[in-house]
């Protein structure tokens, strides 16, 4: 069976058998059998067992991250020119659903969800979170606490997907978030249309461009870094220094020789990778010709792992080439735009008769009729 129909029918049987399902499926793939939904006592312990420091460290991201993001949305556009209103009004989505890997716990993925939702102004926010051992991750529930988020289901997995575009157990969402496996990634494209979804964002990936003058060990180390998130996870080095090509031996590390950065980039560029990270000499010249990556990251101090965590830039990414037509996570994706017209009376007759031919020439007689009145 392929994944789609693998999925397929996992999603059906949630749809149709509903929360009996849901229960069947959390005991295969997560080993649960408890109740879903997480107790204000289960956040109340989750708060009291995290160290300060570590409480400091997660507040001095969230901080970052809100700083980042906060000034992201540019505003309401309205135009307003002779007397006519043209232009885009921004909405934020009214219901969304957060998915965090759980099994493996990535509660910093949580801060890069909730933190743009938040700006973004969306009131109602689900999250949905695989349990470890009965329990969810404790960073987590501190972190959904700091973004007020107290809808909070133990649910992982296709099964979560289902559950949240169905309304399995909860009320439907609008728009579900949030990075995952294939399975995840392959249940949010399948439920696309009953609900939004963000993009698919896979399995982490690293394309790292070196030059000569690239400290061996970081290469080494940021390479390693995403293949870190498990097998199905990819590194590229493109190098165009042999010295460095015949250094780098590393096992699931794809490497290719280029004679030029430019040509590197170019390489790059075909790929599409999550995150692309040059460590060579004045990356900003650069720039200019890097046109698909979820995220470049640039210089010495430039680490993919610290744009992961605290440099405070979303680390929700496109994966698995899907960097050539989408985007990273930003407030805007958390919002609707709705466009917005009054036209004036000489505008409409200044150009009426345009749009009377449009209608002629698509036969569309009420068009025509409703446009004619108004002369
Ligand atoms: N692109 C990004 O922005 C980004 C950000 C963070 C993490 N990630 C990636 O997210 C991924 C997280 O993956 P994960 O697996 O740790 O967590 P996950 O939450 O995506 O998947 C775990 C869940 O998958 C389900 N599952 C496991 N095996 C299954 C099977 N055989 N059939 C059906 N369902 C099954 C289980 O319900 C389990 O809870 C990693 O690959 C990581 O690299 C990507
Ligand atoms: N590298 C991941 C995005 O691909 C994000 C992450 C979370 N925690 C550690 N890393
Ligand atoms: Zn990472």
């Amino acid at each position: 069976m392929d994944i789609y129909e693998y999925v397929s029918n996992i999603i059906s049987d949630v749809r149709i058998n509903g929360i009996d399902a849901l229960k069947r499926y959390s005991e295969a793939f997560d080993n649960y059998s408890g109740g879903f939904t997480v107790t204000d006592d289960e956040i109340e312990d989750a708060d009291k067992s995290i160290k300060p420091g570590e409480k400091d460290a997660i507040k001095n991201i969230y901080e970052r991250i809100y700083e980042y993001h906060k000034n992201q949305f540019e505003g309401q556009k309205i135009n307003i020119k002779n007397g006519s209103i043209y232009g885009i009004i921004y909405r934020p989505i009214d219901r969304i659903g957060l998915y965090v890997p759980g099994k493996r716990a990535l509660p910093s993925t949580l801060m890069m969800l909730g933190i743009p939702a938040r700006i973004a102004g969306v009131k109602s926010i689900v999250l949905c979170t695989a349990p470890e051992n009965g329990n969810v991750n404790k960073y987590t529930l501190y972190i959904a606490r700091l973004l007020g988020i107290r809808e909070i289901y133990k649910i992982g997995g296709v099964q979560a997907i289902a559950a949240m575009a169905y309304g399995i157990s909860m009320k439907p969402v609008d728009k579900i978030f949030g990075p995952g496996n294939k399975y995840v990634n392959e249940a949010k494209r399948q439920v696309f249309g009953i609900t939004g979804i963000d993009g698919l964002y896979g399995p982490s990936e690293i394309c790292l461009i070196a030059d000569d003058s690239a400290n061996i060990n970081y290469i080494k180390n940021d390479l390693l870094s995403q293949l870190e998130h498990g097998e199905a996870s990819s590194a590229y080095l493109i190098t165009n220094s042999l010295r460095i090509y015949n250094e780098v031996k590393l096992e699931n590390v794809k490497k290719y020789y280029k004679e030029t950065v430019e040509e590197s980039i170019e390489l790059a560029n075909e790929i599409a990778p999550e995150h692309l990270e040059l460590l060579v000499n004045d990356p900003l010249k650069y720039l200019n010709i890097i046109r698909n990556a979820g995220a470049v990251y640039m210089g010495e101090y430039g680490p993919v792992p610290a744009g992961d965590y605290f440099l405070g830039v979303n680390h929700v990414l496109p994966t698995g080439s899907s960097a050539r037509f989408s985007s990273v996570l930003t407030v805007y994706d958390f919002m609707k735009r709705i466009s917005v017209a009054m036209p004036s009376k000489y505008d409409f007759l200044s150009a009426v008769d345009s749009g009377l031919k449009l209608a002629s020439i698509e036969n569309m007689k009420m068009h025509y009729k409703s446009m004619e009145a108004r002369i």
